[in-house]
């Protein structure tokens, strides 16, 4: 199975001055957890990783670090996620017929994770990992006002890795850019163009690492994970 890893994001929630994926939790850089969990997966046998060039040095230096086995490519990334993801897909070898997309910011997912996604897009054309809603979500317009509040029983939290048909997404990302679409992760597109996407149970603990909040607690996660070890 092919990875695509999002990485070329600024950390701006994060209050970096660079890459957040370069911060370190648990003495690692964060894009070092994913790399990891992509190396212990059975199911993974190629990563791409889509970055900006003035990353590359830095990612260089981690991706020897961690002596990955597994063929590593890097991808120049774009001005939105949406946009890397694209190139990350024009990038990928001609061979690959189905990806994963896991962002590097979900440093915490398991390998289990990722091979169960690879496993289950195998029976599907789309496919994300996911959590039920917790919490009660409300709909709120520009005023503050909550305008409604959506059966909790029916919303789930979009996790990563999302997985696809490569042809397919790759023209669904085509009709994203001919309509001006802006979306927030590729399941969207898929939808927008009228594919089912499957949904995949995630893990509780499969965190985006976004603010510094998320810092502390993936390393409380980190920390609790391994020291149980
Ligand atoms: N132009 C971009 C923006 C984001 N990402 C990646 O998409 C994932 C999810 O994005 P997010 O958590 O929002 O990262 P940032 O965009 O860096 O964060 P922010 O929105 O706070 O700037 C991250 O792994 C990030 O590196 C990317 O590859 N290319
Ligand atoms: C793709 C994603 O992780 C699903 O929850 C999320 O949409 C990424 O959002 P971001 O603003 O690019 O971090």
């Amino acid at each position: 199975m092919h990875l695509l890893i999002p990485a070329a994001g600024t950390g701006r929630r994060m209050g970096s001055h660079r890459n957040k994926l370069l911060l370190q939790v648990r003495s690692q850089p964060i894009i070092a957890w994913t790399l990891l969990a992509a190396q212990a997966s059975d199911q993974i046998s190629w990563i791409g990783i889509i970055s900006q060039p003035h990353d590359w040095q830095d990612f260089k230096e981690i991706i020897a670090d961690l002596q990955l086995t597994k063929p590593v490519k890097l991808i120049k990334g774009g001005s939105s996620r949406q946009e890397s993801v694209y190139n990350g897909l024009l990038s990928l070898p001609a061979n690959a017929e189905q990806v994963l997309i896991h962002d590097g910011a979900r440093c915490l997912a398991t390998p289990d994770l990722l091979n169960r996604c690879a496993e289950a897009i195998c029976h599907c054309l789309g496919l994300i990992a996911a959590v039920p809603v917790k919490d009660t979500i409300k709909v709120v317009d520009e005023n503050g006002i909550i305008q409604s509040t959506p059966e909790r029983s029916q919303l789930w939290a979009a996790q990563t890795p999302q997985g696809f048909d490569v042809k397919l997404l790759k023209e669904c990302h085509s009709q994203g850019v001919a309509h001006g679409w802006e979306v927030t992760d590729d399941a969207a597109l898929f939808e927008k163009c009228g594919y089912q996407v499957q949904i995949v149970q995630g893990e509780e603990t499969n965190l985006k690492v976004t603010t510094p909040q998320d810092l502390a607690i993936a390393e409380f996660i980190l920390n609790t994970r391994f020291d149980q070890k």
